[in-house]
Parts: structure tokens; C-alpha cells; sequence
């Protein structure tokens, strides 16, 4: 489990002498909200002002919090461009972004810019999309953060421990919401198995066509 960096690197008041980035990814399903949440009641409880951010391409549960599978939530701020944090933030001293993948590659600016404000930034997001390629900005967010923790999901077919998430729908464009209808968790074998024959099935069908 993740401890939070020792207090010495905060001032005789309780505020932050240095910032630094913490990246929570992993698949669908495998807690990144949860963590980011309880990282964030944590925070509060160190009573440290803190505010969370979501993009506006993603309300699907709520326009104004960040909702867990398991209906954990959190108060949150919904924002258009992730420049528009660094006014919103301005007074924050713990910073938390969540679905950070569906935000443009100024994201990763915009969190040096916070951690060099000796802001403590927490962001969690898809480090890979439905074919198991690095999702937006979330590679180069690993890079640049002091702290990178992988969380993971159980694979829906075998059981086993899930890191992908795998779409149940045949579409190919990267942007699609949706939940256990559209996705599941699983692990790298079944994974491949599943785009195999999605490849397969595809094969066949143009095929069939060129007939
Ligand atoms: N295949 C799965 N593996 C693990 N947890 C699952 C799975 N399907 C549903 N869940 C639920 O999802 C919760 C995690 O939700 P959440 O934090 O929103 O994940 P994420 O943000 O990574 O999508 C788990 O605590 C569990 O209740
Ligand atoms: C893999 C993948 C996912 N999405 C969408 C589906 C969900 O709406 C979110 C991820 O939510 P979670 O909190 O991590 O469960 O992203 C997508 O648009 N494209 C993809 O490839
Ligand atoms: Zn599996």
C-alpha cells in the first residue's frame, strides 16, 4: 500500500516544502478511483486543502464528483482543458485528477507546473487503451512522477490477475465510454485470446465481402 512521503517535507506550519507527482494507473476495474479517493480522504484528514479535477469528456456518473465502481465519491471540478487547473488549484495544496488519459498531452506540463508550486499532485488514469497501447498522456505522466503505482483488476475469464481492459464491443475508436457492458477486465493471456479472434472474426468478414 502506498505511504505517503514522511512529514519532514513539510514546513513547521504542516505546509508542503516540496511537491512531487503521484501516477496511479492501471485497467478498468482495478481501483485507481478508489485509491485516488482514499489517498484524497487521507489528505483531508491531515486537514490539507485540497481540490479534485475530472475532464468534461467523462460524466458518466456525475457531472460534479468522481464515482467509483463501488459508488465510493468524492466532490470534484469538472474542467474543459487541463491548463484550466492551474487557476482552479491555486489555493490547494493536494491536487487530484482523475481519468487523466482523456486530457490533452498539456496535462503533464500542467502537473510539473503544480509540483513545482510544492503541490503534492495525484493523478490516476488508463495506462492502456482497449488494444493495449499506452493511453494519452499517462506514459509520459509515469515518467515525470515521483511515484508510479500499478493497480490491478481480476481477469473476468480465468480469474487471474488483470491488467488490460478488453472492449466486448466491435468498434475502433480509442474514446468510448461505458462500463461492464462495453468492457472487462483480463489478464495478458485471455487478453490475447479475445483480440485473436477479433482479428480472426474481422479476417472473415472481409473476406465474405470481397466474395
Ligand atoms: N474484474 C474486476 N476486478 C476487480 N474489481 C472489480 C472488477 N469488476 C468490478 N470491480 C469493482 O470495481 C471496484 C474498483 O472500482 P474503481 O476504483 O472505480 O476502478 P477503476 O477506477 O480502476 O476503474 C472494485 O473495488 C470492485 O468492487
Ligand atoms: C479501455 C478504454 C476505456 N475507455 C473508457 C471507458 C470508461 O468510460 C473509461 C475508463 O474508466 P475507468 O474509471 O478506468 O473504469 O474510459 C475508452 O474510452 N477507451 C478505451 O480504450
Ligand atoms: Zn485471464
Amino acid at each position: 500500500m502506498f505511504i505517503e512521503p514522511h512529514f519532514s517535507e513539510r514546513d513547521h506550519e504542516g505546509s508542503l516544502k516540496v511537491g512531487w507527482i503521484e501516477v496511479i494507473c492501471g485497467s478498468m476495474f482495478s481501483g485507481k478511483t478508489e485509491e485516488l479517493i482514499r489517498r484524497m480522504k487521507r489528505a483531508a484528514l491531515a486537514r490539507q486543502p485540497l481540490q479534485i479535477f475530472k475532464p468534461a469528456i467523462d460524466t458518466r456518473y456525475h457531472e460534479e464528483q468522481i464515482v467509483s465502481h463501488n459508488e465510493n465519491a468524492l466532490q470534484s471540478i469538472t474542467v474543459g482543458h487541463a491548463s484550466d487547473i492551474l487557476a482552479l488549484a491555486e489555493s490547494a495544496e493536494v491536487v487530484g485528477i482523475d481519468e487523466a488519459q482523456f486530457f490533452e498531452d498539456d496535462l503533464v506540463d500542467v502537473c510539473v507546473q503544480l509540483a513545482n508550486q510544492n503541490k503534492r499532485v495525484i493523478v490516476a488514469g488508463l495506462d492502456m487503451d482497449f488494444e493495449g497501447h499506452p493511453f494519452g498522456a499517462m506514459p509520459a505522466l509515469m515518467a515525470v512522477a515521483e511515484f508510479v503505482t500499478k493497480v490491478h483488476a481480476i481477469c473476468m475469464v480465468c480469474g487471474a490477475v488483470a491488467s488490460y481492459s478488453f472492449r466486448l464491443v466491435d468498434t475502433n475508436e480509442q474514446l468510448l465510454l461505458g462500463e461492464k457492458e462495453l468492457y472487462e477486465a483480463r489478464c495478458r493471456r485471455c487478453f490475447l485470446e479475445g483480440m485473436r479472434y477479433r482479428h480472426h472474426t474481422e479476417e472473415a468478414r472481409i473476406r465474405e465481402n470481397r466474395r
